[in-house]
């Protein structure tokens, strides 16, 4: 899809094809439809960062609490989302061994419990082992510190999945 023909997507479509970019929040999606037209994917980007850096600090905490724990009961039960399950696979975190699934299960109850929302990371960008380690170090940090990282990850997987869109049929478009 190249710029021209996403500029041109009625509202139904933009957010069919780009409601989860960020996980389980299509209302950003939805939001960001009326900056049209885009100069470039970027811009697009932009938008969805700029909105979701004018939220309140219970806003940021919301779009952290729409994501399924990593390795969590949506992966046991099949209920991720297309996009989630992907991205665990792929981190190899649907294929635990036993103790590591344990000790994952407890870091995020223990992370969830301190911070008040999931631990989130850009599994994409990470391989188990990095996963584990960080989700081990950040339940260190402070919860404000905590939230603009969570944050920061969820602009890197939103990042993958909008260009994964646009660019998976017309690699050299944009
Ligand atoms: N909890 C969490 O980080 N979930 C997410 N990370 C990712 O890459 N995809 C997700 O659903």
């Amino acid at each position: 899809m190249d710029i021209n023909a996403l500029n041109v997507l009625s509202y139904e479509e933009f957010v069919n094809i780009f409601g989860n970019v960020v996980e389980k929040c299509p209302i950003i999606t939805a939001a960001v439809w009326s900056k049209r037209p885009f100069v470039n994917l970027s811009a697009l980007e932009a938008a969805i960062n700029e909105f979701i850096d004018a939220l309140p600090e219970s806003g940021k905490e919301g779009i952290l609490r729409c994501h399924p724990d990593l390795a969590g009961r949506d992966l046991q039960r099949g209920t991720l989302t297309q996009e989630s399950r992907e991205e665990q696979a792929r981190a190899g975190l649907d294929a635990l061994e036993s103790a590591e699934a344990s000790r994952v299960a407890r870091l995020n109850e223990e992370y969830k419990e301190r911070f008040g929302f999931p631990f989130v990371i850009c599994a994409r960008m990470n391989d188990k082992a990095s996963i584990l380690r960080q989700l081990s170090e950040r339940c260190q940090n402070e919860r404000a510190a905590e939230r603009a990282r969570g944050i920061e990850e969820v602009k890197k997987i939103c990042r993958l999945r909008l260009y994964g869109l646009v660019l998976t049929d017309a690699p050299n478009k944009l």
